[in-house]
């Protein structure tokens, strides 16, 4: 069954939320990653706007993929093209502690280039 009814056409730099007319249902210790394809990225100058996209286990909705065109032609999507890729990852969950005291490190706040280039 064809879900893309019509080709759809995004501009240069716009971005649309791609529909794929798939669904799923995974085990809670996993999140799908949505990352975009390295040949439409190199050729097409089209990425993943929110890489990686995440589906979280309870979502039950259509998954979508918010494709961004950085090129300077049209983007033209039809029935099953091969737009992204996913990845099933594991999720580790963790337990805040709220404290005021953090263990040293000899980094400590340094961040954003600190170590030099
Ligand atoms: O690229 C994406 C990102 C998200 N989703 C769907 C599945 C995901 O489980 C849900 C919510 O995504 P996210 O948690 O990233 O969105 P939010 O902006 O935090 O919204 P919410 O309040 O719905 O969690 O939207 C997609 O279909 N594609």
């Amino acid at each position: 069954m064809a879900f893309i009814e019509e080709p759809i056409r995004i501009a240069p730099n716009s971005s649309y939320l791609v529909p794929t007319g798939l669904s799923m249902a995974f085990s809670e210790d996993y999140e799908v990653q949505i990352r975009p394809r390295s040949g439409l990225a190199a050729k097409k100058s089209i990425t993943v706007l929110n890489t990686p996209g995440t589906i979280d286990s309870d979502y039950r909705g259509e998954i979508k993929v918010i494709l961004f065109n950085h090129g300077k032609e049209d983007f033209l999507i039809n029935n099953k093209d091969r737009i992204a890729q996913m990845v099933l990852m594991p999720v580790i969950k963790m337990e805040f502690e709220e404290t005021d005291n953090l263990p040293d490190t000899l980094r400590g706040d340094g961040g954003f280039g600190s170590t030099g280039k």
